[in-house]
């Protein structure tokens, strides 16, 4: 299988031009959960016998992660929809010839850190200039603790050189903040180390790591915050069938409630409790959400989720919203840019450490448009602006942040003049295909090439 090309050099990027107004309806399918396709590749990769993934992510990060086990010897092949991975079992990938390269892809990276760091063989793993601003010591710390031998650029930086052939030992660990990768890259460590490996979880994280392990057949135990797994077990091939992707649905599930006349259904989203967080969050602003056909879908749960227009209102939003809509926020921050009353957020300090610092970068593009916000250090004030044209036009920096471009894209529904976005290309990084869904569902957005 051929991995797809990472976004192509800064001297064609694409932008997007958005014209005002428009309404979004219909039905929409998002595609696949980038959380969950990463974890299906990785877990059925180490696992013993076939696995079949349904609705796997084709994005820049998710083919990134295959594009590495295919370097380390694991086969995928296609079977009309589905993918196949012959999995080589948990000490059977081979060391690869080259730099790990996991493009702009965090969860790649800090996950594999784990996986690598008990493998017997030596790796090194790098990304694009993104990720390789973004801090490893998270990974770097607790991994050195297990007696893994792993080196970053200037001590907490990709590239990472990972040193094979260590023996690891099971930890007590309770990472600085609440984060989903932390928590994978201990669990996944502590599957070849001696003995139990416990992680303490300072706040809320998504838990599909457990609950995919516990799917290929591995024992985890949970107690009130305290997750162990005991190392030496093996995992079983499974069939994955991925959700879609709520982080995804949420950019459209802004996109409906500030359009005019909005009525959009989404089909089959992940709305698993520890991230459906902006449901409840546009919920608590007025938000018309509603989720119906409520579903398990291979140890996720799933639901068709229809969303009309709305008048919101400002609310508060702290640290616990924040543990449950971390990648959402964005998209958040342009609803509460239309809602009556201000939105005050706190406790996001994480958000700076993203793709981009998406506290700076989408307060800079509000003011952009028109919209009074204050920064603080962990969070930012957005003053909304409820009337009919809350935002005016503009031209924005995506900071090549995925999350940013798709917010202001939807500004556009509630805009006095167009909107332009710089540096779109890392949208497939998560989204393959969001520029067409957008304007099937009623967006006037065109995608264009521009020199940097
Ligand atoms: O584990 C995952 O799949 C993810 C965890 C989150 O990061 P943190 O764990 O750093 O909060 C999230 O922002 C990221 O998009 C995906
Ligand atoms: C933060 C994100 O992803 P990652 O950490 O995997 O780069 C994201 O998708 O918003």
């Amino acid at each position: 299988m051929r991995v797809t090309a990472l976004p192509r050099s800064v001297a064609e990027m694409r932008r997007f031009h958005i014209e005002p107004g428009g309404t979004l309806n219909g039905t929409l399918e998002v595609p696949g959960d980038k959380s969950v396709s990463h974890r299906a590749i990785m877990f059925s990769a180490i696992a013993r016998g076939r696995s079949r993934i349904t609705g796997f992510l084709e994005s820049a990060d998710c083919l990134a992660t295959l594009g590495a086990f295919e370097v380390m010897g694991v086969s995928f092949t296609r079977d009309g929809g589905a993918l196949l991975v012959d999995g080589v079992g948990r000490d059977g990938l081979s060391a690869p010839d080259a730099t790990l390269d996991l493009g702009n892809s965090g969860t790649s990276m800090r996950l594999l850190s784990g996986l690598m760091a008990g493998q017997a063989f030596d790796s090194v793993l790098g990304g694009d200039a993104s990720l390789s601003r973004r801090p490893m010591a998270r990974v770097i710390d607790p991994l050195t603790e297990m007696g893994a031998r792993i080196a970053g650029s200037d001590g907490q930086r990709a590239p990472l050189h990972i040193t094979g052939g260590q023996r690891l030992r099971g930890i007590d660990y309770t990472p600085p903040v609440a984060s989903a990768q932390i928590k994978s890259c201990v669990l996944l460590a502590g599957l070849y180390a001696e003995g139990a490996t416990t992680v303490h979880e300072p706040g809320i994280s998504r838990d599909h790591t457990e609950r995919m392990l516990g799917a290929f057949g591995v024992e985890l135990t949970r107690e009130g915050r305290a997750l162990s797994i005991t190392g030496g077990q093996s995992l079983e091939a499974f069939d994955v069938a991925v959700p879609a992707d709520l982080s995804s649905a949420a950019f459209f599930l802004v996109g409906a409630s500030i359009g005019e006349n909005g009525e959009l259904t989404l089909t089959g989203v992940g709305v698993n409790p520890t991230r459906r967080g902006v449901v409840d969050i546009l919920k608590r602003m007025g938000a018309d959400i509603t989720l119906v056909d409520e579903r398990e879908q291979a140890g996720e749960p799933v639901a068709d989720i229809t969303v009309r227009s709305a008048a919101l209102r400002g609310i508060d939003i702290g640290a616990t919203d924040v543990e449950l809509a971390i990648d959402e926020l964005p998209a958040i921050f342009i609803a509460a840019a239309c809602a009556h009353g201000t939105t005050r957020l706190t406790g996001a300090a994480e958000l700076r450490v993203k793709e981009s610092d998406r506290i700076a970068v989408m307060a800079d593009g509000l003011a952009e448009l028109g919209i009074e916000v204050t920064v603080q250090d962990d969070g930012l004030t957005i003053v909304g602006r409820p009337e009919q044209h809350s935002f005016g036009g503009g031209h924005i920096h995506s900071h090549e942040d995925h999350r940013i471009a798709m917010s202001f894209a939807m500004a556009g529904l509630r805009a006095s003049a167009p909107i332009v976005i710089d540096d779109c290309d890392f949208v497939d990084t998560s989204f393959p295909g969001f520029v067409e869904r957008a304007r099937n569902a009623g967006l006037a957005i065109e995608s264009q090439e521009h020199d940097a």
